[in-house]
C-alpha cells in the first residue's frame, strides 16, 4: 500500500552539499522531489535545518565567540533566508509554504501540542506544505529538543504520518561511521533498536551536522513506537525521495511496531522532556515490563532529582538500563519518604494518598523492547 504523509528531514550536510553554503541548486532538485511527490496524492511535510548555515553565510562567515546568544542571532538572520529559499524554490513548482517554528515547549503542553497538530493539519488540507524547523532564535537549551532528527520525528507523530525519511550525507545507518571506517557495511534493515545497534551509531564529526546518527537512531525509535516507518538514506541519490516512498530498496528501512501506542502514549513518549530517574528492583521491572503493571512505592529503591508531582520520569532498573518513561504521582521528595515501603503504608507516610500507582500504567510507555 502507498504511503499516505509523510515527513522529509533534511539535515544540514545535505542542504550545503558538505559547503558552508545553501546548495540552491541542490535545494531545488529536492523541491521538485517533494512537489513530485505531493502530485501524486501524497502530503509532504518537511522539517529542514540549515538556519545557522545559512546565517553564516548571509552574514559573510563573521568570526563570533561560540556564544548561545551568537548562535541565536546566526539562525535568527538564517532562518529567513532558509524560508524565502524554500518559499521560492516550491514556487517554482506552483506550492506555497507555510513555517513552524518549534520548540519542545510546544510540544511538551498538550494543548499546544494539539494546537501545532491543527495547523499542520490545516496546511496540509490546503496542499501547502508546512516547513518546519527548530525556533532557534528563541530556544534556550532547557525548552530545546536540540536537534532535527528527534524534531522531525515529533512532527512526524504531531501529524499524524505513516513515513518519516531522513535525508543525510551518507547512505543510510552502516555498521561503524563510514567516515572513520571506510570498509563499513550498509544495513539495509532494522527491525529493534536496541543498545548494540546504538553503540554503531556515532555523532556528528563534519563540523555541519547535529547528533550524527545517535540522533537519528533516537528519532527512528519514537516514530516507530508511533506506527511510523523511517528511512535513513541519502539526500543526494537520484529521486531519493520518490525511490523511497515508493519502497525500493535505498538506505536503511526500520520496520514500524505492529501495536503502536495510542495518541496519549505518543505524547508521554515525545513530548516532555524527563526530569527524574526512578530505579526499580527486579521484581517490580518484571511487573512493569513483562506484566505491564504500575510502578508501585514497593519496587522502587532510588529516586533521582528533583521534581513535581507530574513530572515525567524514566523508570530504570539497578544497571541502568531504561525500561519505560512515564507521568509521576507523586514529587520526589514524596518518593524518597515512600520508596520500598508498601502502597498501604503511603497514607501514615505522607499523611495523604494520590492512590498506589506512583506511575500509572496508563501514564506509561514501556521501552525496553
Ligand atoms: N554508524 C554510522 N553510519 C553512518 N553514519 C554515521 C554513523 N555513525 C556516525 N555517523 C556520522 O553521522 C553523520 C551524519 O549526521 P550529521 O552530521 O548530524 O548530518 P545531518 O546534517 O544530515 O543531520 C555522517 O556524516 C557520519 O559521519
Ligand atoms: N535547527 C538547526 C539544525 C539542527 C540540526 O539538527 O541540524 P542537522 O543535524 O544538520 O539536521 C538549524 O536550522 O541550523
Amino acid at each position: 500500500m502507498g504511503y499516505r504523509r509523510v515527513v522529509v528531514k533534511l539535515g544540514t550536510s545535505v542542504l550545503t552539499s558538505g559547503s558552508k553554503k545553501l546548495d540552491k541548486a541542490h535545494m531545488v532538485e529536492l523541491a521538485r522531489q517533494m512537489a513530485s511527490l505531493m502530485r501524486s496524492g501524497v502530503e509532504v511535510v518537511l522539517c529542514t535545518s540549515g538556519a545557522i548555515a545559512a546565517g553564516r553565510e548571509h552574514l559573510h562567515y563573521p568570526v563570533l565567540p561560540d556564544t548561545m546568544a551568537n548562535k541565536q542571532l546566526l539562525a535568527a538572520v538564517g532562518q529567513s533566508q532558509l524560508i524565502l529559499a524554500w518559499s521560492q524554490l516550491f514556487s517554482i513548482y506552483g506550492l506555497h509554504v507555510g513555517q513552524l517554528l518549534l520548540t519542545r515547549a510546544d510540544l511538551q503542553d498538550r494543548e499546544r501540542y494539539l494546537n501545532a497538530r491543527d495547523t499542520l493539519n490545516a496546511l496540509l488540507a490546503h496542499n501547502i506544505i508546512p516547513i518546519i524547523n527548530e525556533n532557534d532564535a528563541v530556544a534556550t537549551n532547557e525548552i530545546k529538543v536540540g536537534d532535527n532528527d528527534n524534531l522531525s520525528a515529533r512532527a512526524a507523530l504531531l501529524c499524524d504520518a505513516d513515513l518519516l525519511i531522513l535525508l543525510t550525507d551518507q547512505k543510510g545507518l552502516f555498521d561503524a561511521d563510514p567516515r572513520t571506517h571506510p570498509d563499513a557495511q550498509l544495513i539495509k534493515q532494522v527491525v529493534n533498536i536496541d543498545d548494540s545497534l546504538r553503540l554503531l551509531a556515532g555523532g556528528s564529526v563534519s563540523g555541519l551536522g547535529t547528533g550524527g546518527m545517535a540522533t537519528k537512531l533516537e528519532a527512528a525509535d519514537v516514530a516507530r513506537r508511533a506506527g511510523i516507518e523511517v528511512v535513513i538514506a541519502s539526500g543526494h541519490h537520484p529521486d531519493v525521495i520518490a525511490k523511497v516512498a515508493a519502497r525500493e530498496s535505498v538506505g536503511t528501512h526500520f520496520s514500524a511496531i505492529e501495536n503502536p501506542l495510542e495518541s496519549r502514549k505518543q505524547w508521554i513518549l515525545a513530548g516532555p522532556a524527563t526530569q527524574g530517574k526512578l530505579v526499580v528492583d527486579a521484581g517490580a521491572s518484571v511487573a512493569v515490563v513483562a506484566n505491564g503493571r504500575s510502578l508501585l512505592s514497593k519496587g522502587i529503591v532510588d529516586v533521582e532529582g528533583n521534581f513535581e508531582r507530574g513530572a515525567t520520569l524514566l523508570i530504570v532498573n539497578q544497571t541502568g538500563k531504561i525500561l519505560a518513561k512515564g507521568i509521576s504521582r507523586y514529587c520526589a521528595n514524596d518518593l524518597t519518604k515512600i520508596s520500598g515501603k508498601h502502597s498501604d503504608d503511603i497514607e501514615s507516610l505522607l499523611g495523604y494518598n494520590y492512590g498506589d500507582a506512583v506511575v500509572h500504567r496508563n501514564d506509561m510507555v514501556v521501552l525496553d523492547n
